[in-house]
């Protein structure tokens, strides 16, 4: 099946076009990895599909447009700096969120969805943070609290903007690990990557995007010089990655 089709999507601020007749379709169980220079439209890509971005023009279907409640089925985990940290919650609390699509909005979660929530926390190596504020978290903290909510949610189609940016490698170890979970379960995940040496062994997809679909597809058919060169132009040099994109 296929999870998501983009048609035409056109997206801009102020009547800047930032992107340009976006047009894929994304199937079912594949971990795509989204590439692109800074400001190339990667985050307002995202927003847009998920309707956080108002559209100029295009359409977004989600699961052949059989699913009938989206909300339960998209997960978002937002830039680590688009989050709002000050606010007073807890680790525990941030994780429960993530199954309030379960629970309902007006009831409280039970025993039952915090131990689901603690055990999240485990599988990310953050359970001895439950009780911390998220506002006394570091960055990498930060960014395992969230991927712990996506874990609960139980969604079907996940949007990830950023997940490894500023983190060590342990925790990218630790992120990876989710993300091949989350495909065993048969889910489709979506991430913006800057790394581009670890794409080719992190993610099946790859698409690029520079304002305009560079190319998307299967990461050995689409992870090519020519495409990253069309993607980055000169800027390839600037991301230190030349010597590795030579190398491909
Ligand atoms: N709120 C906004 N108002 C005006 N312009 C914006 C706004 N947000 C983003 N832009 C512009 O839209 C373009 C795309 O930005 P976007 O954040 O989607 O790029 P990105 O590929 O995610 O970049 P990065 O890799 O730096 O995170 C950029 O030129 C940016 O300056």
């Amino acid at each position: 099946m296929t999870a998501l089709t983009v048609k035409n999507l056109s997206s801009a601020y102020q009547k800047k076009i930032v992107l340009d007749s976006l047009t894929f379709s994304i199937e079912e169980g594949t971990l795509t990895g989204v590439v692109g220079p800074n400001g190339a439209g990667k985050s307002t890509m995202i927003k847009a599909i998920l309707g956080l971005q108002p559209k100029m023009t295009g359409s977004i279907e989600f699961f052949n447009g059989k699913l009938k409640k989206l909300t339960n089925h998209l997960g978002y985990v937002p830039q680590r700096g688009a989050v709002d940290w000050d606010f007073p919650t807890n680790v525990l609390d941030v994780v429960t969120m993530g199954l309030y699509g379960q629970i309902g909005w007006f009831q409280y979660p039970g025993k039952k969805h915090r131990q689901l929530a603690f055990e999240a926390l485990e599988k990310v190596n953050m359970a001895e943070y439950a009780n911390r504020q998220i506002s006394q978290l570091s960055g990498g903290q930060q960014q395992r609290v969230f991927l712990a909510r996506a874990l609960v949610q139980d969604a079907d189609l996940y949007f990830m903007d950023e997940p490894f940016a500023g983190v060590d490698a342990k925790t990218e170890k630790t992120i990876i690990a989710v993300l091949k979970e989350l495909k065993s379960k048969g889910k489709t995940v979506l991430v913006v990557h800057h790394d581009l040496q670890t794409v080719p062994a992190y993610f099946d997809h790859v698409l690029l995007l520079n304002k305009q679909l560079i190319a998307y597809g299967p990461t050995n058919e689409t992870f090519t010089k020519s495409f990253l060169k069309k993607t980055y132009g000169g800027e390839i040099h600037w991301m230190g990655s030349d010597q590795f994109v030579e190398s491909l």
